[in-house]
């Protein structure tokens, strides 16, 4: 499908809603046409009227201006009715403008909301946001600015070809003569520009992965001292967005003059063929010069449609990328949600992840049949060396992917039986890299449950051993975290957030052990809350420290997606196999 016709589509997608509003100006808008196509006939007539007055008066007859008088009032009526409709049209079309892109900017942060994890693993941030920020700009500005010019445009045009047939086929036909030449001309250099814009935008959004990229990894660059590669890779993303904003700048704006060009020609050859007509045609001269000074009129307001369009074609094609880009997200798959399904229950017996097959892309399997048993109030180890799954069992458990095959199953029900808001709501997450939102630390706290009350926030906090901390604040637990978030160190951060499930009280926990270097004291602590939290609950641990997990129940070694062994730590050690290996390499560490 063509971009036009995506951006066609979802344009009225939005617009549709306010039909009402719509239909009002497109009707206020066509009265507004009649006005102004209407009003050259009126100055044609006032013409032949005073011709006819002034003939009389050279004859010696006695004349009257009234009929001239009388059409010039209609003549100014008409531009001021054409002047006031098209206000009020604009109000209205603003008002439009507004709701429908406000509706497109809640319609595209819901998408978000409900897609598939994996459109946020394979794009960067940047560019995600890029959608959010300057392609949706780009949609506003020309709804505000394109619209009414647009519809306008469309309504004169069609209204200027009436009136010329009804007026004078023959002097329709020679205004309309350079029509094809104009079309050729405005038809090649609006593709050429359109590339160009096209490629403008997908531009803006890699130099904007890329900022965003760089910005988050600001120390791991000045560690490294590379801040001269950072601002090369930057100055490279950079040229080629000017390259190709300059590209299609020199191309559509090269269209207006070239338009205006084609309607000064289009005017001589109405004035050329209207003088012809006057003299070799049998009209009288009053008739034959009114026809002539309509036509000329005509001839500058046919090309105004055109015009019109062809200035605001950069702004136009932008916004049409724009919608492409936005219809993009629009049209991922949403999350599997089985209609109607069950509430996740209780655990009673445990929870089987049963030969269980996986791959992120198709033909390339990450996961080859893995089997782990746990028993309710158990707790799992899943330990392996980097890349080996861990996390990826992790990511199929709250189901940010559905496995290929096999099944994940709690007391024998599939997962995917379950209605997707409960199981997430029973399973509780605490993720290595600790994510604290704009708000103060209690609402940080109570983020999974905002209704839960004072008590429960700090019992949290006491038991994720932060209470002490957050006290000492001089505001407490009232202490706003946003961007000044860093603040708080890495520890800290990951206590508030184990904090938090502690709070939601998960049937089900996965705690992936945080590796941010952390001082001993605040390592002990992560580790008591953690113990803290796994108390008697059902629950996964990804561990890096080895010497964390001693007390597991069970203990899953991966590598290469494959469990090579599993068993108590005691057991593994008697094995004497990787595991045992992997635990002698880091004691000898730590
Ligand atoms: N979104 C993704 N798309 C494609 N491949 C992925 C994706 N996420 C992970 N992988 C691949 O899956 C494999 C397993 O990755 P996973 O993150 O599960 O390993 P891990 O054991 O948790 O590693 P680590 O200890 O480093 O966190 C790796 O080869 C990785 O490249």
């Amino acid at each position: 499908m063509s971009d036009l016709k995506i951006a066609g589509k979802y344009y009225w997608h939005y617009l549709k809603r306010y039909w009402r509003g719509f239909l009002v100006s497109i009707v206020l808008i066509a009265f507004s046409t009649w006005c102004i196509v209407v009003a050259p006939t009126y100055l044609g007539r006032a013409v032949e009227q005073l011709t006819t007055y002034l003939g009389q008066v050279t004859h010696g007859s006695q004349g009257s201006l009234a009929p001239f008088n009388h059409t010039l009032i209609i003549y100014i009526l008409l531009y001021l009715g054409d002047a006031s409709t098209i206000f009020v049209a604009s109000l209205i079309l603003a008002r439009v403008t507004a709701f429908s892109t406000g509706t497109m900017r809640v319609g595209l942060f819901r998408k978000l909301q409900r897609m598939k994890v994996q459109y946020f693993d394979t794009h960067r941030d940047g560019d995600i946001l890029a959608r959010f920020t300057s392609d949706l700009d780009n949609i506003f500005n020309a709804m505000n600015q394109a619209l009414l010019e647009i519809l306008l445009a469309i309504a004169q045009f069609v209204g200027l070809l009436i009136v010329m047939f009804n007026q004078s086929a023959t002097m329709a036909w020679v205004t309309m003569a350079s029509t094809p030449l104009a079309l050729i001309v405005a038809a090649v250099v609006m593709r050429k520009a359109g590339v160009a814009v096209n490629r403008q935008q997908d531009d803006i959004g890699k130099l904007n992965g890329y900022i965003n990229e760089q910005i988050t990894g600001q120390k791991v660059l000045i560690t490294n001292g590379l801040q001269a590669d950072s601002l090369k890779g930057f100055s490279g993303y950079n040229a080629k967005v000017r390259q190709s904003a300059l590209t299609g700048q020199i191309w559509s704006g090269i269209l207006n003059p070239l338009m205006q060009g084609m309607s000064l020609l289009n005017t001589a050859i109405v004035i050329f063929f209207g003088s012809w007509f006057a003299l070799n045609g049998s009209l009288s001269t009053g008739a034959a010069l009114s026809l002539v000074v309509v036509f000329v009129n005509y001839a500058q307001q046919y090309y105004q449609p055109i015009m019109s369009l062809t200035s605001l074609y950069s702004m136009i094609q932008l916004a049409i990328t724009g919608a492409r880009r936005v219809d993009e997200v629009r049209r991922q798959d949403d999350e599997v949600n089985r209609a109607q399904g069950q509430e996740m229950p209780d655990i009673q017996r445990g929870l089987k992840i049963d030969d269980v097959h996986f791959s992120y892309l198709p033909g390339k399997e990450i996961l080859h049949g893995i089997t782990i048993d746990v028993h309710r109030g158990e707790m799992v180890a899943l330990v392996g060396p980097t890349g080996s799954g861990k996390t990826t069992v992790m990511n199929l458990m709250n189901r940010f992917y559905d496995v290929d095959t096999g099944a994940i199953t709690v007391d024998g029900t599939d997962i995917r039986q379950f209605d997707l808001q409960s199981l997430r709501a029973h399973v509780g997450i605490v993720l290595q890299e600790p994510q604290l939102f704009t708000g103060t630390i209690a609402d940080n706290i109570r983020y999974g449950e905002p209704d839960a009350g004072m008590d429960r926030v700090i019992d949290a906090a006491k038991q994720a051993n932060i209470h002490d901390f957050i006290e000492s604040l001089p505001d407490g637990y009232d202490t706003r975290v946003s961007d000044e978030q860093s603040i708080f160190s890495a520890g800290q951060k990951q206590l508030m957030s184990i904090a938090r499930t502690i709070l939601t009280n998960p049937r089900l926990l996965i705690l992936d052990e945080a590796t941010s270097n952390v001082d001993t004291v605040t390592e002990a602590r992560i580790q008591a809350a953690m113990d803290n939290v796994i108390q008697g609950r059902t629950s996964f641990v990804i561990a890096h420290r080895l010497k964390t997990i001693l007390n597991a129940d069970k203990i899953v070694v991966l590598r290469d997606g494959r469990i090579i062994e599993q068993g108590s730590h005691a057991a593994l050690l008697q094995e004497n196999g990787f595991y045992a290996e992997l635990y002698r390499n880091q004691m000898v560490f730590e």
